[in-house]
């Protein structure tokens, strides 16, 4: 057994690929469920059947229902899907050690308040060290060790390298940032332009176009960063371009399938009734509508995003809309 202890809360996909890292850094990886039952497959058979399958666990991973086992760490990762980050932090609340780091690996904003993570955690745990771990970084890709790069953003840049040291390795490569709030903004945003880069594929309109929805994306996603206090250099690493790189391509991504899916006639809620796994984006782009009106930012193609996943909005007729918005000058429309 290691010395090193990594807490991990959330058995999805991403939750038990960051602990296979972690017991790949040399640690004990204990993670926290809410299914009692695949908590004890995944002790027995050694794989998590329902979010991860075919890849096996390692020796030094374990799962359980235990919130104060697994609170006793070094830090703990929280990979509970964003809209459900409070509601579980409530519960973990009465368990967690004083200075004991908390890093954020959800990527969203919460619909009903517009806060980002940073935000949530702060209020239902109080004043604990807080970190965000972001970037493009599939589960399957990352729990079968291929090479990784992310970013690592925590406002203590002593803990923060710390963090980086006890989590990384050559195959998962954390870079430290200091700008907790446009990382998380980044991780945020993606995954709604990950949508509609989806759609302009699900409707063929051509790789012109998902190049240009690409581009115009970035420019939203700078708007909002820096509009709430995170810096525009931000949006071109990992956590920004990196991630829109990856997630507006790749077909691991189940925000950019479901985007396909909408684009090839489908509907929002058969789409969703038909997975398991999290599908962030479309909750991200309710709450990013709210948040982009507060702080007087336009954020056309993620508004389109809202229309389509959230409200019914027909396809052509809202991509018409966009396509037929005003020429501007670019550098302008930039920021
Ligand atoms: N999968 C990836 O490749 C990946 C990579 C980086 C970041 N992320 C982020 O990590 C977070 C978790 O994603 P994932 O891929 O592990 O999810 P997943 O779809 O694999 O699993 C969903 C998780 O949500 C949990 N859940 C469902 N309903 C819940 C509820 N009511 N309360 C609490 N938990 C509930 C499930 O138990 C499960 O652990 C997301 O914010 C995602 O954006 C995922
Ligand atoms: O499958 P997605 O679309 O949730 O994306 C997973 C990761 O966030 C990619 O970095």
């Amino acid at each position: 057994m290691s010395e090193k202890r990594i807490g991990i809360v959330g058995g999805g996909a991403w939750g038990t690929a960051l602990a296979i890292q972690a017991v790949r850094a040399g640690a004990d990886a204990r993670m926290l469920l809410r299914d009692g039952d695949l908590a004890a497959r995944m002790n027995e058979t050694r794989e998590n059947d329902l979010y991860l399958p075919g890849i096996a666990l390692p020796a030094g991973l374990s799962a359980s229902l235990n919130a104060p086992d697994v609170l006793a760490a070094d830090f703990v990762l929280l990979v509970t899907p964003a809209q459900f980050l409070r509601d579980s932090l409530k519960t973990l609340a009465p368990h967690w050690q004083p200075g004991i780091p908390a890093v954020i690996c959800a990527k969203g904003i919460e619909k009903k308040t517009g806060a980002l993570m940073e935000t949530v955690v702060r209020e239902e745990l109080g004043d604990v060290p807080v970190a965000v771990l972001s970037g493009p970084t599939f589960a399957q890709e990352v729990a079968n060790g291929l090479p990784a790069a992310l970013t690592l953003a925590c406002r203590d840049r002593e803990l923060g390298k710390k963090l980086v040291e006890q989590i990384g390795t050559s195959s998962f490569r954390p870079y430290y940032s200091s700008d907790v709030t446009g990382v998380e903004v980044a991780g945020a945003i993606k995954n709604v332009l990950a949508i509609a880069s989806g759609v302009v594929a699900g409707m063929q309109l051509g790789d012109n176009a998902r190049a240009a929805l690409v581009t115009r994306g970035l420019a939203e996603m700078s708007r909002l960063a820096i509009a709430t206090g995170g810096r525009a250099e931000t949006l071109m690493g990992l956590a920004g371009l990196g991630d829109l790189m990856l997630t507006c391509t790749g077909t691991l991504s189940r925000n950019y399938t479901f985007g396909v899916a909408l684009g090839q006639g489908q509907s929002a809620a058969d789409i969703l009734s038909s997975r398991r796994s999290v599908t962030e984006g479309v909750h991200t782009a309710a709450s990013v509508t709210a948040v982009a009106e507060k702080y007087g930012v336009e954020m056309p193609i993620c508004n389109a995003v809202n229309q389509v996943a959230n409200h019914h909005a027909p396809l052509r007729e809202t991509i018409d809309a966009l396509l037929n918005r005003p020429f501007r000058d670019e550098l302008e429309a930039r920021l």
